[in-house]
């Protein structure tokens, strides 16, 4: 296939390891460009040319985290971009800073439904499982490529992040003084949890600067995309992203749905490995579960995955309508700013729920599947693969306008529509509905769920409702319920013998509140916001 830009890998190189933009813009990029550049040229996402078969994968059931990611990543990434003993040692040092020596642990809470506790990282989130790598990815690159420069001829990576709360803290934990990297996360202002503000303000390094915004996430993400896109930005500070628009996010979250799966099979003596599952997952801009379709794609068998989302429900408005709508036409709309039964909305049509990291309205990686439900599509006409490509950009391309000018798309085909209903299911949870799952869970087992979890594991009763107990469940655990000290208590403030501080709160986060904190405050405006970012990197580098 053409390459519209720099083609800068082998030409032997599987296109598994090659990668493409969801616009049609970009193809034959190597991984190292698509981890360092982040978002592509036309403003897509990237990804692999081919989605490769694990080839053999039952075999990998006895395998350590470390060593399945292993083999999973070198499907994706060539040995000659990054070694194979470099990209093991890259890894290995990414989950060795987990508390838990399972990395990803698999936790029995009844019947057929199991939990994926994915928070025993350093930041207590799911982000820390690629964010680790991540960082330690840019690490490797940026040295190899500042190899016997110096000064100004050093490449420097300007990291500029948008958070609900949890990418922040992961990204800042991964990044926190490395060499020849800065890092910018914009969060919401005074929409994110306290614990979580301080995870993040608190760490002082001199290359880590938080920034307050007046608005939403969705704003900040628009913020970090229109910096990406203008051409300007990103030659004078070579911006990088740690968000999930960073196809290396999705790479390395594929790992813990074949580790999970293995794990049931060990733990369960009805379970074996064949056996199909469906795996449930609390959703908000749509990485985690896209790195499900991954496994799926690649031969895991996921049966289904379950996308459980909070009030701000665009995603399951879509499963239901084939409609990807900004705004509701019916259901839960907002008058004079407050959503009619009560919930705090923004004008936006962002409501404020008790699951503030899913506060999100527009998923950025639901682009993604998007091309892959386009390319599917495009695919019945029996044309060849490169026009079948260039035909899914173009769909993707006038759906993702049609978003950005009339505030959404649709109904899509409707063959688009079931292809994406034989592979996902989707529900939405209410907060009393969270309030409710965390009050059970601990009354019936004495589990304390975090309030995303519980917007998972309340999916997932439903879902089973569906299946039947005989089909296993596993439910992602996104975040330590310590993180959402509010919603926690307010679920469990008549829970006999339940103390927040004695069951939940780890001794870290109470050394939290003791420190120092940094943080700089921008108007809802990316060039206020470019401005600001520029100002502190040639503050940073003295220049
Ligand atoms: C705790 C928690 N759960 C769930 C999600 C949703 O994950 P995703 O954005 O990958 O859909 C997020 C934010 O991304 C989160 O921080
Ligand atoms: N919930 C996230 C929002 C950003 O999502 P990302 O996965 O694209 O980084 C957060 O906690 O920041």
């Amino acid at each position: 296939m053409a390459s519209a830009s720099a083609t800068d890998v082998p030409e032997r190189t599987p296109s598994s390891q090659t990668y493409l933009s969801t616009r049609g813009g970009d193809y034959g990029l190597s991984f190292e460009t698509v981890v360092l550049k982040g978002l592509a040229q036309d403003g897509g996402l990237f990804l692999p040319e081919v989605v490769p078969t694990a080839e053999g994968w039952e075999s990998w059931k006895d395998l350590p985290y470390a060593e399945l990611a292993h083999k999973i990543l070198s499907l994706y990434i060539s040995s000659d971009e990054i070694p194979s003993a470099d990209l093991k040692d890259i890894i290995d040092r990414s989950y060795a800073t987990f508390r838990a020596q399972e990395v990803t642990p698999l936790v029995h809470l009844k019947d057929n439904l199991y939990l994926l506790e994915l928070f025993h990282g350093p930041s207590y989130s799911f982000k820390d499982c690629a964010l680790q790598f991540l960082g330690n990815l840019f690490e490797y690159f940026l040295v190899r490529k500042n190899q016997g420069k110096e000064g100004k001829d050093r490449h420097h990576l300007t990291v500029v992040g948008a958070t609900s709360g949890d990418t922040g803290s992961a990204a800042i934990y991964g990044l926190r003084g490395k060499r020849d990297v800065s890092v910018f996360i914009l969060h919401p202002k005074g929409r994110i949890s306290p614990i979580q503000e301080k995870q993040m303000t608190t760490v002082l390094d001199d290359n880590v600067h938080n920034i307050a915004v007046t608005g939403t996430f969705d704003d900040c993400q628009d913020i970090v995309k229109a910096m990406f896109a203008d051409p300007d930005a990103n030659a004078a500070l070579k911006l990088g992203a740690v968000n999930s628009i960073n196809f290396a996010r999705i790479l390395a979250q594929i790992v813990y749905y074949f580790h999970s799966y293995f794990a049931l099979a060990k733990t369960s003596s009805s379970f074996k490995v064949s056996d199909k599952v469906r795996m449930v997952v609390p959703t908000g801009n749509f990485g985690d579960i896209l790195a499900g379709y991954f496994a799926r794609r690649m031969g895991l068998p996921i049966e289904k995955l379950v996308i459980a989302t909070n009030e701000n429900d665009i995603l399951d408005r879509f499963w239901k309508t084939g409609r990807y709508e900004k705004k509701p036409v019916h259901g839960p709309d907002t008058e004079n700013g407050l959503a009619v039964d009560g919930a705090k909305a923004d004008p936006s049509g962002v409501r404020e729920t008790l699951s503030p990291a899913m506060d999100i309205l527009v998923s950025s990686n639901f682009e993604r599947l998007l091309w892959f439900l386009a390319y599917e599509f495009a695919a019945t006409t029996g044309m060849d693969d490169e026009w079948t490509k260039k035909q899914a950009g173009q769909e993707v391309e006038v759906w993702l306008s049609d978003l950005k000018k009339k505030g959404g798309f649709g109904p899509v085909y409707k063959d688009v529509l079931e292809s994406a209903r034989r592979t996902f299911e989707s529900e939405r949870v209410t907060d009393a509905q969270t309030l409710e799952t965390i009050k059970k869970f601990y009354k019936d087992i004495g589990y304390v769920l975090d309030p995303h979890t519980a917007v998972g594991v309340a999916a997932a009763e439903r879902s089973i409702e569906r299946a039947g107990v005989d089909v296993p469940h596993i439910s992602l655990s996104t975040a330590h319920p310590a993180k959402f000290a509010g919603a926690v208590s307010e679920a469990l403030k008549d829970a006999e013998g339940f103390d927040f501080e004695k069951t939940v709160l780890p001794e870290e986060f109470v050394e939290l509140a003791k420190k120092e904190t940094r943080l700089l405050e921008a108007e809802n405006s990316w060039v206020a916001v470019r401005e600001l970012v520029k100002k502190q990197i040639a503050h940073d580098l003295g220049l």
